[in-house]
């Protein structure tokens, strides 16, 4: 490890309430980071025959064919610093990582806007916690500890993502990474709030500009911040900036992270004291691998939501009601030495169900489609298992448990989840799915500066 090595981890995410609600800024998001991290690491380019490379290396070691090769150069009009994937080998198709590419371009032009830039060469490194995918076959048969980070022996394409925001957790670390090395302290803190809110607005535009789309980000707000209630910014504030590399494209970067006038202000709002977990309860995530997500269920439901706006709107409402009481009993619990019932909380996790279904029949996209339905209802029959969801968009991916925290319970819930043989509708076979509980649960702390030492290895 080089001696000017910096490190940076940013967690996962699950919205446990406020699917499709949070798209829209008249409603909110409770959302919970997870303890599976992704860890960036940044460090000076080691010299190839005693030649310095002149470029930016970036590696992703626990998947095939994961280096990326970028030259970088000073635009001309205020273009910002372009970066140009190169051939790692003549002969090769040019790999690309659009959310890596993405914010490295971004990150440097807004360094380059903010100071005389002096980038020099460096080598980054990936590591992605094993929650992310699932862990094949072949690895979890061999005996003995698993390695802190699993080399999945397979490209990024072809890794069974579990859901957890791998590329809002990257983008976020991976820029806050860059910036601790390239700029003094004086200049950005991450540990302090404004540090952290250039980088929420600087990694929201440069994942939104990779994914293509402004999405709510709240993947990126519980990157940054943890676990938040989450109301979206504008759409407005990312829409109206040229492309990378095109006059003026490093100003209005600028203006967007820096907020330099009232009128770039951020609208985003960040509740972190509103979002508490009763000691004693802990969040479980589990993975249903039945490969059979329906894909734009956003498109869908908001299409629905526009063509019939007043039931709409009403199950939106007292869907925003009943996450409201939810989040405000878990603080109640969480700040009381005396109330110990969970009564309330079981009563909010099947209110939300209900409407949620509701939501899913009128739209007719499975967001809680009856598989899942007899999962969850599975789940919470066991003692213990306070109340469950389908989170996110919902669909055939995942469900989030909030369960007492002791062994039995997470024993019983094992139990039944190894006997459980998934059935999708979507592509009509019945137990043609797995259920697996994820080694992860609720984080409450957002990016973190990382010892780079204990990479080492
Ligand atoms: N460990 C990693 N190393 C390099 N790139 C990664 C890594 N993890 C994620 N990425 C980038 O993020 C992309 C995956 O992003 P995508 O938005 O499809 O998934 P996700 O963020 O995990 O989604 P979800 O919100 O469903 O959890 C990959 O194709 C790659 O570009
Ligand atoms: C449907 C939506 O509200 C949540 C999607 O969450 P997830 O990717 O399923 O965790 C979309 C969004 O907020 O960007």
């Amino acid at each position: 490890m080089a001696p000017n090595a910096v490190a940076v981890s940013a967690p996962g995410k699950v919205l446990l309430a406020g699917g499709y609600l949070v798209l829209d800024r008249a409603y909110t998001g409770l959302v919970f980071g997870l303890d599976a991290r992704i860890h960036v690491i940044v460090q000076d380019i080691a010299t190839r025959n005693g030649v310095t490379l002149n470029e930016i290396i970036v590696t992703s070691p626990q998947f095939q064919d994961a280096v990326w090769e970028y030259g970088y150069r000073l635009t001309e009009r205020d273009g910002g610093i372009q970066v140009t994937p190169l051939r790692v080998d003549a002969t090769l198709k040019l790999n690309r990582n659009v959310f890596v590419e993405t914010a490295l371009g971004y990150t440097l032009t807004y360094i380059a806007s903010i100071t005389t830039p002096n980038v020099t060469p460096a080598s980054i490194t990936i590591l992605a916690d094993n929650d992310y995918y699932s862990t094949p076959t072949s690895l979890s048969a061999k005996s003995g500890a698993a390695p802190r980070f699993h080399n999945l022996g397979v490209p990024i394409s072809k890794a069974n993502k579990t859901g957890l925001g791998s590329s809002a957790a990257l983008v976020t670390a991976f820029t806050a990474a860059l910036l601790t090395y390239y700029l003094p302290k004086e200049t950005i803190d991450l540990s302090t709030d404004s540090g952290k809110r250039k980088l929420h607005n600087l990694a929201q535009a440069s994942h939104c500009a990779a994914q293509g789309k402004v999405g709510s980000g709240f993947d990126i707000a519980s990157a940054v911040y943890g676990s938040c209630l989450y109301k979206r910014f504008s759409p407005d504030i990312l829409s109206h900036h040229v492309e990378p590399g095109q006059p003026k494209f490093a100003s209005q970067l600028r203006h967007i992270v820096d907020e330099t006038d009232e009128a770039d202000r951020w609208d985003t709002e960040i509740r972190k004291d509103e979002v508490k977990l009763p000691k004693g309860l802990r969040l479980v995530m589990c993975d249903v691998s039945c490969g059979s997500q329906t894909p734009g269920m956003v498109k869908q439901v908001l299409a629905w939501r526009k063509e019939n706006a007043d039931e709409a709107n009403a199950i939106w409402q007292d869907l925003q009601n009943a996450n409201d009481s939810l989040a405000k009993e878990l603080r109640a619990l969480a700040e009381s030495d005396t109330r110990q019932s969970y009564e309330h909380l079981k009563q909010g996790f099947a209110r939300i169900r209900e409407l949620i279904r509701r939501m899913s029949e009128r739209s007719g996209v499975p967001i809680e489609p009856s598989s899942q339905t007899e999962l969850i209802d599975a789940c919470e029959a066991i003692p213990g298992v306070v109340g469950g969801v389908v989170p996110g968009a919902g669909g055939y991916d995942a469900i989030s448990l909030l369960v007492e925290d002791n062994e039995t319970t997470l024993n019983e819930l094992a139990k039944l989840l190894s006997g459980w043989t998934f059935k999708s509708e979507a592509s009509g076979q019945p137990g043609d799915g797995r259920v697996s509980m994820l080694d992860v649960r609720e984080e409450m702390v957002g990016v973190r500066a990382e010892d780079a030492t204990s990479y080492q290895g």
